[in-house]
């Protein structure tokens, strides 16, 4: 029996009267690619923000590596081994690439401010371990050679990469993706989905927000659907594209997508 590693049990997560995830629930297993789809507005990036610890649900439990994560801070989830991008790219615009994934790798230090301020032997050591581990994950998304390069100054597909370089730095278990295919060319869209892969293939869990039929079908393992805050329905990709509940809801809604 494959583990889960996260367990989404019954959420519902209201914003006034508007229900935007309704008794949701789902998991992913340890190594698995999780695809989230569903029409616009169907509450994806809610169910993002639940796990994340950005809105707390209204009801129910979300579990990682079997202990609730429900009410924790981000931070501390994210010390818990949970990483994201965000749609819209969200990077320090005024640092380097290098910079910006530094301060991913930052969360994963132990050492307090005292030990930062004065530059004790062990904080000093972690940002050593830190650096090395982010020229690493840049070296892994392909672009170490910009790592000195301001990230404003990047290209687009150099940004959304350097997005995820910088949740890797985070050291997490679970990465969750939120539309990393935005804005890609085709052509683009096949490195990433490679590219996924790989970031599986290196010990990583991955959720996967996408709105790209050909790379949801193609990269993942299992897919989760949403309608209207529900889930509408769940399995493999092969069982997903012949559903007739996620065709109308969905696929038939862009059928040059759904292709
Ligand atoms: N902070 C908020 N306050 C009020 N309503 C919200 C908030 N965030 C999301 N919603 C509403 O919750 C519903 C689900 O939105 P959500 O962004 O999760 O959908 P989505 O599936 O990610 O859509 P998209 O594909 O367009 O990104 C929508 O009706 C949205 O308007």
């Amino acid at each position: 029996m494959p583990e889960a590693i996260l367990d989404v049990q019954n959420v519902t997560l209201k914003f006034g009267g508007l229900t935007a995830l309704d008794d949701v629930s789902f998991h992913i297993n340890e190594g698995e690619i999780l695809g989230l789809i569903g029409p616009n507005g169907a509450g994806k990036t809610t169910c993002f923000n639940a796990v994340t610890g950005v809105y707390r649900p209204t009801s129910g439990n979300i579990l990682f590596q079997g202990a609730s994560i429900v009410g924790l801070k981000k931070h501390a989830i994210t010390k818990s081994g949970i990483a994201r991008t965000f749609q819209n790219i969200r990077l320090f615009p005024t640092m380097t690439a290098l910079e910006n994934v530094l301060v991913g790798a930052d969360a994963q230090h132990s050492t307090g401010m005292l030990s930062a301020l004065f530059r004790l032997p062990k904080h000093r050591r972690e940002e050593k371990d830190g650096h090395d581990r982010a020229m690493e994950v840049l070296r892994f998304m392909g672009i170490h050679r910009k790592a000195d390069e301001l990230a404003a100054n990047l290209s687009y597909g150099d940004q959304r990469r350097l997005e995820i370089a910088r949740a890797m730095a985070t050291g997490p278990k679970l990465i969750c993706l939120d539309e990393p295919a935005a804005g890609f060319n085709p052509a683009e869209k096949v490195e990433l989905m490679n590219l996924i892969r790989k970031v599986r293939d290196q010990g990583y869990t991955v959720l996967l927000i996408e709105h790209d039929m050909r790379l949801v079908m193609g990269v993942t393992d299992r897919i989760v659907v949403l309608e209207f805050g529900r889930k509408i329905a769940e399995g493999v990709p092969a069982e997903i594209r012949d559903n007739p509940a996620v065709i109308a809801a969905y696929l038939g809604v862009d059928e040059e997508d759904a292709s």
